[in-house]
């Protein structure tokens, strides 16, 4: 369990990141997530930024395509030296082993990233995933198979809700990761989130890792928001 939380920084360029990290002390080493949508405007160069600020860096890009391009994609990833990525487990055990692969073939120096898998996206309901996705089983039992993919593999965790992360432990190996977005101290806005859990919930039931964006990023006072979110991940409040 890493004491502190990942934070989402869901912003469209590097101006607004730097406005937002100045609410923070700047010796603090934070573990940041750069999502497709900073990705996809800044390129690689706000990962090596970010890095050299001192933080570590997630990246979360999420890949999802045939096994070759997956692995290719990821020989290149390796290079930026992040901490963490990710990609879906929907394209299966080939595509996942692809990635891992590249992954561990492009790592040039220092500790392989951790590879993790996104199993159902928090956003999802029960409901939606059985109408939308056409998956005639519980949403548990769905996030359970993927978590088994990911593991046969060779992956070191996926991406749920801490609504999983108990189940996921017992029939996975000790160290496997459950890395859980949809966090929400009590009485934040949900917003898009379907399956919410709060700091301190998800310690209790065995979360890695907690992503929090928003409940911080839209902060009156963001660093406020941060220390309380991860006081309470902490057992600390
Ligand atoms: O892979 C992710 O990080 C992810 C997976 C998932 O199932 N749900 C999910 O919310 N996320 C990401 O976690 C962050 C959550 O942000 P907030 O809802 O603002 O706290 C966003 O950047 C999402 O892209």
């Amino acid at each position: 369990m890493d004491k502190r939380p990942i934070i989402a920084l869901d912003f469209p360029n590097r101006e607004a990141i730097t406005k937002f990290l100045q609410h923070f002390p700047e010796k603090e080493s934070l573990y940041v997530k750069v999502g497709m949508e900073l990705f996809y405007q800044e390129g690689p160069t706000i990962v090596t930024w970010l890095k050299s600020c001192g933080h570590d860096v997630f990246l979360d890009l999420k890949l999802h395509d045939i096994p070759n391009t997956v692995e290719s994609a990821m020989r290149g990833l390796a290079k930026l030296g992040v901490a963490m990525t990710n990609v879906h487990a929907a394209g299966g055990v080939r595509m996942m082993s692809s990635a891992l692969k590249g992954l561990e073939e492009g790592t040039v120096e220092g500790k392989r990233p951790v590879l993790i898998a996104v199993t159902q996206l928090t956003s999802t309901s029960e409901d939606e995933m059985q109408h939308d996705q056409g998956i005639d089983r519980s949403l548990e039992n769905s996030v359970l198979h993927y978590a088994k993919m990911a593991e046969k593999s060779g992956l070191d965790g996926v991406v749920c809700s801490a609504l999983e992360a108990t189940a996921i432990k017992k029939q996975t190996s000790d160290d496997f990761v459950c890395l859980t977005p949809g966090i929400r101290p009590l009485g934040a806005a949900v917003g898009d989130q379907k399956r919410v859990v709060t700091p301190e919930g998800a310690r209790a039931l065995g979360a890695s890792y907690i992503v929090v964006g928003r409940p911080i990023t839209k902060a009156d006072n963001p660093y406020q928001a941060y220390q309380e979110i991860k006081q309470e991940w902490n057992g600390e409040i």
